[in-house]
């Protein structure tokens, strides 16, 4: 466990192509990708999925793929996570809740325990998200190993308005799975960097890479710091990114640019 002595990270992001309408392929690739993950000489302490990576966006079918309450998933994530004694954000998946199919994340700790589930709340239009999943209705902050963390997914980061009140809460890392295609890599860039910089605090972005229906997913899940330093970027292929993060940053970088204590809410809210 990390305490306030002892604040760095060692982090995997499993970019992946996800076979869209496939969730065996996906489940197999993933459990091939943890297991990787895992192996290399220096452990990860967090490893982190893309998202709607058990079924990517085969929507019109999702009501038969959606995993029923994340039981699968959820299953196969507490099991590795037990075994390894690691800590892994599953991306999200498109889960069956009974009355309708959601795009959540859960996070399981190093017991296996899970510690967030977080549907994503801002549908996105543009690929028919609002026609066939159901929104979520709160946000998704967390506690990493004693440290305060949240999670985010893809379309989410356009508001500005939802970092901010997580990061409010203390979130010092923000971690968000994506399925972000081109042409908009300019905006996926400058949006999670602007997010690290406002909110002075980590993003870890996972994306997924491949095409699927006609729109193609760039990759370039990134590592930001609460500066805004790009300390990792992957290119446009599968791969396993790995970073070191140290949680003590965002508190030097808040104490240097006290942006939380000088801000007016009165005036804009
Ligand atoms: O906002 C964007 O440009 C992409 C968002 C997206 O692809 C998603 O939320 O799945």
């Amino acid at each position: 466990m990390i305490n306030s002595m002892n604040s760095v990270l060692k982090l995997a992001v499993i970019q992946m192509n996800i076979e869209a309408g496939n969730p065996d392929a996906n489940y197999a690739k993933a459990q091939r990708y943890l297991d990787e993950a895992v192996a290399a000489e220096s452990k990860p302490d967090v490893i982190v999925l893309p998202e709607m990576w058990n079924t990517g966006y085969a929507l019109t079918e999702i009501q038969q793929l959606a995993d029923p309450r994340g039981q699968r998933t959820k299953a196969m994530i507490s099991e590795f996570c037990r075994r390894h004694a690691v800590n892994v954000i599953a991306g999200s998946i498109s889960e069956h809740r009974g009355d309708g199919v959601t795009n959540t994340i859960y996070a399981f700790d190093r017991e296996g325990k899970e510690v967030l589930e977080y549907s994503k709340i801002h549908l996105f239009q543009l690929m028919n998200e609002h026609l066939h999943l159901q929104a979520g209705d709160a946000a998704g902050a967390f506690t990493l190993e004693s440290a305060p963390a949240a999670a985010m997914i893809c379309y989410d980061i356009r508001f500005p308005e939802l970092a901010r009140k997580l990061a409010l809460g203390g979130a010092k890392i923000l971690f968000v799975p994506a399925e972000w295609p081109h042409p908009r890599l300019h905006h996926w860039r400058t949006l999670l960097q602007a997010r690290a910089i406002e909110n002075q605090m980590y993003v870890v972005s996972c994306n997924t890479v491949g095409e699927s229906g006609g729109t193609s997913f760039f990759g370039h899940s990134m590592v930001i710091d609460p500066w805004g330093e790009v300390l990792a970027e992957a290119a446009e292929e599968e791969t396993i990114v790995r970073a070191e993060v140290d949680l003590g940053l965002a508190d030097e970088v808040r104490g240097r640019i006290p942006v939380f204590s000088d801000r007016r809410p009165a005036l804009y809210e």
